[in-house]
């Protein structure tokens, strides 16, 4: 182990962002520790929370503490909006307090669904927010939890979230296709940013080392927008595995277009959440990939790489 590693104590563990954090740390030079369900329940009374935390994170020694733990089920959280509540909108600033505690900055992460997405164009993080559903709503008071509790943050707001582990769409469409589907009906009418975690990790440890190297420089902290380049609706991106999965031998589907009307679900989602990039580009110097490349590469370890033409 690098002894000049910089210190990360990930809260979460075994979700899409905290495995990829944990999944990188070597090759950028830090040391991670996570802390997870079950040892940890978020939604535990909050004085065991924290102190949970504090004893953790200080024993580390941890000069950045990054919360990579939600409440993620969008559609269970409208009958759960507490449970919803307490994890995202509440442990946040709990958090954010036992960073503020030991002096050490506070990632955060957070959604585009903040935004209603009525909005043409890309959203900027000054964009006014006002989240349809529980999830957007509870994840937009955690932002304000995090604020509140601590200057030295960093809350990176990011959307459609795929990996080569854990629950997502991408994942979600390979299994219905290799179940035998030949057709799936996928939402049309709603636009974002799909965004590799991957890329989400390695954003993360520059923004933890830029914020580590000036603890004084305001402009490091705040929102800041992070998503794959490019746009595409649901059925754009289900097409854009389909294809994936096709050149690498593995089953795939047809896609037709529905509109959200044609595919009700308990939680309304946002037509449009497009997010704009360029703060954390001109500030913490990261540019995120296309979304197309980085699939490329998820599909290449979810179900192996590109057949060469015979
Ligand atoms: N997934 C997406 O499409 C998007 C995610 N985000 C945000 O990105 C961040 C990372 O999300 P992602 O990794 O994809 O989410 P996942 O759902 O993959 O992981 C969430 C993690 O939180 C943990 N968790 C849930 N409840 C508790 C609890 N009560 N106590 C302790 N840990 C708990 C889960 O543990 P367990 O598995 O044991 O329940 C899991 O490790 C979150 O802030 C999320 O809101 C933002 C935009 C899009
Ligand atoms: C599985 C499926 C989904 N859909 C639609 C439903 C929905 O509008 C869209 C995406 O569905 P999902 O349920 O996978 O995605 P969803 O849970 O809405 O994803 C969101 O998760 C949270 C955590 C976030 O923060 C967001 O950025 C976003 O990634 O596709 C179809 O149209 N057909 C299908 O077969």
């Amino acid at each position: 182990m690098n002894a000049h590693a910089l210190k990360i104590f990930v809260i979460g563990a075994g979700g899409q962002l905290s495995t990829a954090l944990e999944e990188r740390a070597e090759q950028h030079g830090t040391t991670v520790a996570l802390l997870g369900y079950p040892e940890l329940d978020l939604s535990a009374s909050p004085e065991l929370v924290e102190t949970q935390i504090f004893k953790a994170v200080s024993a580390f020694g941890a000069q950045i503490l990054v919360n990579a733990a939600a409440y993620t089920a969008v559609d269970k959280a409208e009958d759960e909006p507490e449970l919803a509540q307490a994890i995202n909108g509440v442990a946040p600033g709990i958090i954010a307090q036992v960073a503020a505690r030991l002096s050490i900055p506070c990632i955060h992460v957070s959604t585009d669904y903040v935004f209603d997405g009525t909005a043409e164009g890309y959203r900027k993080e000054d964009d006014p927010t006002s989240p349809l559903g529980v999830y957007g709503q509870t994840k937009l008071s955690g932002e304000m939890a995090v604020a509140a509790a601590t200057t030295d943050h960093a809350i990176l707001r990011t959307a459609w979230v795929y990996a080569p582990f854990g629950a997502n769409f991408v994942k979600t469409m390979l299994r219905l296709a290799s179940e035998g589907r030949t057709e799936l009906g996928v939402v049309a009418d709603q636009y974002g940013c799909p965004t590799s975690v991957l890329d989400i990790a390695d954003a993360i440890f520059k923004v933890a080392s830029n914020l580590n190297a000036k603890p004084d420089d305001a402009t490091l902290r705040g929102i800041f927008h992070l998503v794959g380049a490019g746009e595409a609706n649901w059925a754009e991106f289900a097409r854009a595995i389909f294809a994936g999965a096709t050149l690498r031998g593995a089953p795939s589907a047809a896609v037709k277009d529905l509109t959200s009307a044609e595919y009700p679900t308990k939680a309304k989602r946002p037509f449009n959440s497009r997010l704009d990039t360029s703060k954390i580009k001109h500030i913490h110097n990261v540019t995120m990939p296309d979304w197309k490349l980085s699939l490329d590469i998820v599909l290449d370890r979810l179900i192996g790489s590109k057949k060469s033409a015979s």
